[in-house]
């Protein structure tokens, strides 16, 4: 689906932030990035949705060059960005967050799919009863949900996650990886970063290593050395043998029910039709 070759991307002249970066996620999965502060996560993320342009290197999706294509472009291609801090509307209500935005791919457009208001309030119940507060009265985790909520309302075939657990409580950042999780049943790709090696390896069918703005080649999570292998890529020491050094890893598809009793709003493995009259 997506597919990553020899980026460079940098804010200054001759000052690159990420390094030659090459990365080939399969659809219909969970896809994580860990790596430090400052290793370049959001700089990934951000080039791919289109806010940033590569010096070199190309960004490809389902085989067509979105290298960078502005952000409304890349929308209409498929891709939301669910960004670091949230950035919502302080003065806008959550009602106001989700009818404002619709959906961005072309496909649904012409197809009048998406996520309803309707269905996104099924998802983040917790939404629901807030539905006319302003972002600003809701707690981090409600803001968290809105602003996956309001990603998810752009109909995305990619969604981009920069850190949607942080600063969570530990209850709530369990919600967020539970609906991460079982948004690829929906046909939505997802690729979130982490800081927490553990937090990865629990939710993703593939982790990938960003250090000084290099990506280490993918790594199976369900391996038994998974987390020595990525402690070992993030330069941190492990107690136990480092397990035998293999061949790039093939990215396996190893589908997982979600473990915290989500109910998705629609059975089908496609985008969720929206319902007429749930934009008032
Ligand atoms: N707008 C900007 N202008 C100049 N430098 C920037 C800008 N944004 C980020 N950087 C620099 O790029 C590097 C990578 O930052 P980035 O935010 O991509 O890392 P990150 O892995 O997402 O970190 P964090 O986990 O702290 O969010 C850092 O050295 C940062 O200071």
């Amino acid at each position: 689906m997506l597919r990553i070759g020899e980026l460079t991307v940098g804010y200054e002249p001759d000052a690159p932030v990420l390094h030659t970066v090459s990365m080939a996620l399969p659809p219909n999965g969970v896809h994580a990035i860990v790596g430090p502060n400052g290793a370049g996560k959001t700089t990934l993320l951000h080039t791919i949705a289109g806010h940033l342009r590569p010096t070199t290197g190309y960004v490809m999706l389902d085989g067509h060059d979105i290298t960078g294509i502005r952000t409304v472009r890349a929308a209409r291609a498929g891709i939301a960005l669910a960004p670091q801090g949230r950035r919502l509307w302080s003065s806008l209500t959550v009602r106001d967050h989700l009818t404002m935005t619709r959906p961005g791919a072309a496909t649904a457009q012409e197809q009048g799919c998406g996520w309803g208001v309707d269905d996104l309030l099924e998802v983040f119940p917790a939404l629901a009863a807030r539905l006319h507060h302003r972002a600003d009265q809701l707690s981090g985790g409600e803001q968290q949900m809105l602003t996956l909520a309001r990603a998810l309302r752009l109909a995305p075939r990619l969604l981009l996650c920069d850190e949607p657990t942080e600063g969570l409580a530990p209850t709530v950042a369990d919600r967020i990886r539970a609906v991460l999780t079982d948004l690829p049943r929906h046909g939505v790709t997802v690729l979130v970063t982490l800081p927490q090696t553990r937090a990865a390896t629990g939710l993703a069918h593939t982790v990938h290593v960003l250090t000084a703005g290099r990506l280490s080649d993918p790594v199976d999570p369900t391996t038994e050395h998974t987390e020595d292998l990525i402690r070992r890529h993030l330069g941190l020491t492990t107690d136990t043998e480092p397990p035998p050094r293999t061949e790039r890893t093939t990215v396996r598809a190893c589908h997982r029910p979600p473990t915290h009793g989500w109910h998705p709003p629609s059975q089908t493995p496609t985008p969720i039709v929206t319902r007429k009259g749930d934009q008032s």
